[in-house]
């Protein structure tokens, strides 16, 4: 993967978030040590998992390369650790990517004619590569052969160029913006959901496990209920706490060791961090729960409007907190609850309010 080509508003416009979904420097050093290794290990996912088993077990039997495989979703829920595992279970080699690194066809027809056959090659944010290459990458696809041009203006030719069978394994975390024709060359696509708490729990559990950390049940289901629905937060969560167990504690992770460490950290019991709260908190207090418009509530906070758009907002309204409608940003009867406030009788339900939530 390529680290520093990805701009990140999780770090680049609000410093590096403890719960921001991009891996940072700290999770590129130990991720490699938690990635489950093949499916069985695998945590959640349920269909996902069924369905890839199923594609996996059926290009064995045949002897043949697996289909290409596109995977979705958001940052951190395991498309890196699933390519890996697509590779592993096919007992072939990886090769690793993205977009943003093949910035001319010439790049991508280097990476292909240099592929074993049966190589699995990860292609990280696929929805990100230049257009030459994405057109080389059809043909790639499809037919294994790419057109390699050599020389330029009306002398150019183009050399066919045969490649080995491979599989792509495309990641992206927006499927919508691939053109259909790349899409429909993906021969399975998986959409890759935020995990359950349980799901989570079992994840901390594993990799307390993986770095030698004593925790209990409490203290993993604490952890997990504070990560957003996202593996890697609570991988990164979990190394917080146990420092925090190991310095003021007996290094063992309870509930009460957990909820502590993370109030440290300003991660509340629901995963908000502090510029969540700071906005909800605003809309609450300042603007009585909306509607207000974006541009108001960023400068309420002291951010730039595209931090609170692209960094607090869709977290909270994923939790149900907070509703963009087309008269401003408003906040639901759940974050009035989760702030501990009472909302202003005007917004209790049965006021006319409610065509605000789509009511
Ligand atoms: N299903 C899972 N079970 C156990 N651990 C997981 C699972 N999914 C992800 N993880 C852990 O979360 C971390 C992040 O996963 P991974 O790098 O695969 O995410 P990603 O979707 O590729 O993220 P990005 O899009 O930012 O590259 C890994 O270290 C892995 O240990």
């Amino acid at each position: 993967m390529n680290w520093d080509d990805t701009t990140d508003p999780d770090t680049d416009a609000a410093g590096e978030r403890l719960v921001g979904p991009v891996a940072d420097r700290e999770d590129q050093a130990v991720e490699a040590a938690l990635r489950p290794k093949d499916l069985g290990e695998f945590i959640g996912q349920e269909k996902v998992r069924e369905q890839l088993d199923l594609v996996l077990r059926a290009a064995r039997a045949r002897g043949a390369t697996a289909d290409h495989v596109l995977l979705s979703g958001a940052p951190g829920l395991g498309k890196t650790t699933l390519s890996m595992i697509i590779a592993a279970e096919m007992g072939a080699p990886i090769r690793i990517t993205s977009g943003p690194a093949i910035q001319h066809a010439g790049d991508l027809a280097a990476i292909l004619s240099s592929l074993q056959e049966g190589e699995v090659l990860f292609l990280d944010e696929i929805h990100r590569m230049s257009r030459p290459a994405e057109e080389m990458l059809y043909m790639a696809m499809e037919d294994f052969r790419v057109d390699v041009i050599v020389g330029k203006g009306p002398g150019a030719t183009a050399i066919p160029l045969e490649l080995p069978p491979f599989t792509l394994v495309g990641a992206t975390t927006r499927a919508g913006l691939l053109p259909p024709p790349l899409r429909d060359r993906f021969g399975f696509t998986a959409h890759m959901e935020f995990y359950e708490p349980t799901e989570l729990e079992r994840v901390v559990h594993r990799s307390a496990g993986l770095l030698d950390v004593e925790i209990d049940t409490a203290g993993a289901a604490e952890i997990a209920g504070r990560s957003r629905g996202t593996p890697r937060i609570a991988n990164r969560l979990l190394r917080r706490v146990r420092d925090y167990a190991q310095v003021k504690a007996d290094g063992v992770i309870t509930r009460e060791i957990a909820a502590a460490a993370l109030a440290v950290y300003e991660v509340d019991a629901r995963g908000l961090d502090r510029l969540d709260r700071a906005v909800l908190d605003a809309l609450l207090k300042l603007f009585g729960g909306g509607p207000v418009g974006l541009s108001t509530l960023a400068v309420a906070v002291g951010e730039e409007r595209e931090t609170v758009e692209e960094v607090a907002e869709p977290f909270l309204v994923r939790e149900g907190l907070l509703a963009r409608t087309p008269r401003g940003r408003v906040a639901t009867p759940a974050a009035w609850a989760h702030l501990g406030l009472t909302p202003p009788r005007a917004h209790t339900p049965g006021n006319g309010q409610g065509d605000l939530f789509g009511a």
